[in-house]
């Protein structure tokens, strides 16, 4: 049997934000978005990984906050697992230095906005369970638009 290969995924807040990333590669993956990170390395623990990749592909310091539940099937032998993560004071902003050609800070309302790769959309509503007490999109637009208030009637008063 295979060994699984843990990627790990950072789910990094702040103010509420949910840092997301764009894949500039391979191929199949860019355009989609996931969650910054990759994989373990021998011997290294996962949460140090996590550390090391979001030094390497977006120049910040970062600490490992908690585990998020669950591990996440990607193409085997790899599973993702993901923690919960926040920059450490006097990080750098993240920038897109490998790997990705954007970023976003999603708020709860904007977290489906963007194309996650299909295999994070469960990590992201754990991640949106943990972060926010939700895992649906919370946005307003199932409700169909109003459009201008009716003008009220005119009432016709009667004269004689
Ligand atoms: N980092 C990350 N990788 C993911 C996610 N979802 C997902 O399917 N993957 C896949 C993409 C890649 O096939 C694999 C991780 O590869 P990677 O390219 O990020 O790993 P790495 O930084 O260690 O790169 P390398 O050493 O292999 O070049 O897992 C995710 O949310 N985050």
């Amino acid at each position: 049997m295979t060994e699984l290969i843990v990627v790990v995924g950072a789910a990094v807040l702040r103010d509420g934000r949910l840092l997301a990333a764009r894949r500039s590669a391979p191929v199949e993956l860019a355009g989609r978005w996931e969650l910054p990170g990759g994989k373990v390395e021998p011997g290294e623990s996962p949460e140090r990984a996590l550390v090391r990749e979001l030094r390497e592909e977006l120049g910040v310091e970062a600490e490992v906050v908690e585990a998020v539940p669950g591990e996440f099937p990607l193409r085997a032998p790899y599973v993702l697992r993901v923690w919960t993560a926040r920059l450490v004071d006097g990080s750098a902003e993240p920038l897109a230095l490998q790997d990705h050609d954007e970023l976003r800070w999603l708020s709860s309302d904007e977290l489906w906005d963007v194309d996650w790769l299909d295999q994070d959309v469960p990590a992201v509503r754990e991640v949106a369970r943990l972060a926010w007490g939700v895992s649906r999109p919370r946005r307003p637009y199932p409700f169909p638009s109003r459009g201008p208030a009716p003008e009220p009637p005119v009432l016709k008063r009667r004269t004689g």
